[in-house]
C-alpha cells in the first residue's frame, strides 16, 4: 500500500474550481502576460504545427524526405506531431482514460493520499505546484500526478494510484512505449544534422523519464489566468498527448500560437538540453497551457532526460553554449522560474 505523505499547503485547484465563481489573486497573471479577453482556442490562420509521418521511412527518397521536413520542423519550431510512431491507439486512449479517472473519480481525501513532498520540487505524486521552491510566482491553474518512471531502480508503481485498477500497469506500458519513441526521434534528429544516430541519445546518456499527467479544471476568468506558465523543457525530448479540449499553445514568431489536438498523434517537444547538445541549430520549444470555462482538459508528457551528474555541451564546434551540469540547470530552473528560455540563454557564449 502506498505511504500518505504531507499534504502540501496549496489548495487543489480542482477544489477551487468546484467552489468558486472567481479566480482568486495568487492565480492572477500579471496584465502583460495574461492571454486576455480575445484567447484563440483554435489556430484559426495561423499555420498548423508540422506533421511528420514516421511510417514514410522506407526507402531511400522517403528517408530523405523525413529527415527534410523533421529538420525544418525542428528548426522552425522545436515541436511537431507524429503519427505512425508504433504506439498502439489503444494504449494511448488508456493512458488518457486512467488519468482522467484518478482526477474525476476519485474523491479529495483519496486523492490527497498520493500528495507530493511539498518541500522537494517535482517530487513524485499528486500535486498543484511544481515550482514550490522558488521564490514567489504567480500560481498554475492545474493540478497533476507526476510519475517517476525510467529507470526501472526509480519506478515503484506502489506510489501510484491504485484506482482505476489498471491504472499502473497502463502507465508502466506506456511508459516503455515513450522510451522507445524518443530513442527513435532522438535517433532521426541526429540523422537529420549528419551525425550518427546515436549521437544525441549518448549525449543524453540514460534516460531519466518522468511521466506527467496535468488536469486543468474549468476555469472561471480564463482570460485572467495561465494552466502552466510559459516555459521550455528543461530535459532533452518530451513526448505529450492531449484531449479534445485543446489549450497547448506554442511561441513562435513572437505569437502564440494554439495547437490543434491530434488524438492518434505524438506531439514532440524539443526540450534545451537538445538545442545545447545540437548547438543551437535546433531550437527547444516555448510552450504553455492556457485554461477554458467549459470543460476540464487533460494532458499527458513524458519527459525523458539525463541523469542530474551528466555533463552536457555542444556536439558542434565553435560551442555557442557552456557545458553544463544537468543538475545544476535543473536547480536553477527551480529556484529562479523558467520565464521562458531565460535558463538556457543564461549559457549562452
Ligand atoms: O498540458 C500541456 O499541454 C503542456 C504540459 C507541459 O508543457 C509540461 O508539463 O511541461
Ligand atoms: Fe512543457
Amino acid at each position: 500500500m502506498e505511504v500518505a505523505r504531507a499534504s502540501e499547503p496549496t489548495i487543489r485547484v480542482q477544489s477551487i474550481a468546484q467552489n468558486s465563481r472567481i479566480v482568486p489573486d495568487q492565480y492572477l497573471q500579471p496584465q502583460e502576460i495574461r492571454p486576455g479577453k480575445n484567447i484563440k482556442y483554435d489556430n484559426g490562420d495561423e499555420p498548423p504545427l508540422p506533421l511528420i509521418n514516421l511510417g514514410d521511412g522506407d526507402g531511400d527518397v522517403e528517408v530523405t524526405r523525413v529527415q527534410v521536413d523533421l529538420g525544418r520542423a525542428c528548426r522552425d519550431w522545436g515541436a511537431f506531431h507524429v503519427v505512425s510512431h508504433g504506439i498502439p491507439a489503444k494504449l494511448l486512449d488508456e493512458m488518457r482514460r486512467v488519468g482522467r479517472s484518478f482526477f474525476e473519480d476519485l474523491d479529495m481525501e483519496e486523492k490527497l493520499k498520493y500528495s507530493c513532498d511539498p518541500n522537494f520540487p517535482a517530487s513524485e505524486g499528486y500535486g498543484s505546484r511544481m515550482l514550490v521552491a522558488s521564490k514567489d510566482t504567480v500560481l498554475d491553474w492545474r493540478d497533476y500526478f507526476d510519475h517517476h518512471s525510467l529507470p526501472l531502480s526509480r519506478r515503484n508503481p506502489e506510489r501510484w494510484p491504485h484506482f482505476p485498477p489498471n491504472y499502473r500497469k497502463v502507465v508502466a506500458e506506456y511508459s516503455d512505449h515513450m522510451k522507445v519513441l524518443a530513442q527513435k526521434i532522438l535517433g532521426l534528429i541526429s540523422e537529420s544534422l549528419g551525425l550518427p544516430s546515436s549521437c544525441i541519445e549518448e549525449s543524453v546518456g540514460e534516460f531519466y523519464q518522468n511521466i506527467t499527467v496535468s488536469y486543468y479544471p474549468p476555469c472561471p476568468q480564463p482570460e485572467l489566468t495561465l494552466g502552466l506558465q510559459s516555459h521550455s523543457d528543461m530535459g532533452a525530448v518530451t513526448l505529450l498527448i492531449q484531449d479534445d479540449v485543446g489549450g497547448l499553445q506554442v511561441f513562435k514568431n513572437g505569437e502564440w500560437i494554439t495547437v490543434q489536438p491530434l488524438s492518434h498523434g505524438v506531439l514532440v517537444i524539443l526540450g534545451d538540453q537538445t538545442e545545447i547538445i545540437t548547438n543551437g541549430k535546433y531550437r527547444s520549444c516555448q510552450h504553455r497551457a492556457i485554461t477554458n470555462s467549459r470543460k476540464a482538459r487533460l494532458s499527458v508528457a513524458a519527459f525523458h532526460d539525463p541523469a542530474k551528474t551528466r555533463k552536457i555541451f555542444p556536439a558542434f564546434e565553435p560551442p555557442k553554449y557552456r557545458e553544463v551540469i544537468y543538475g545544476d540547470y535543473v536547480k536553477s530552473w527551480y529556484t529562479e522560474g523558467p520565464e521562458g528560455k531565460r535558463n538556457l540563454d543564461t549559457l549562452l557564449l
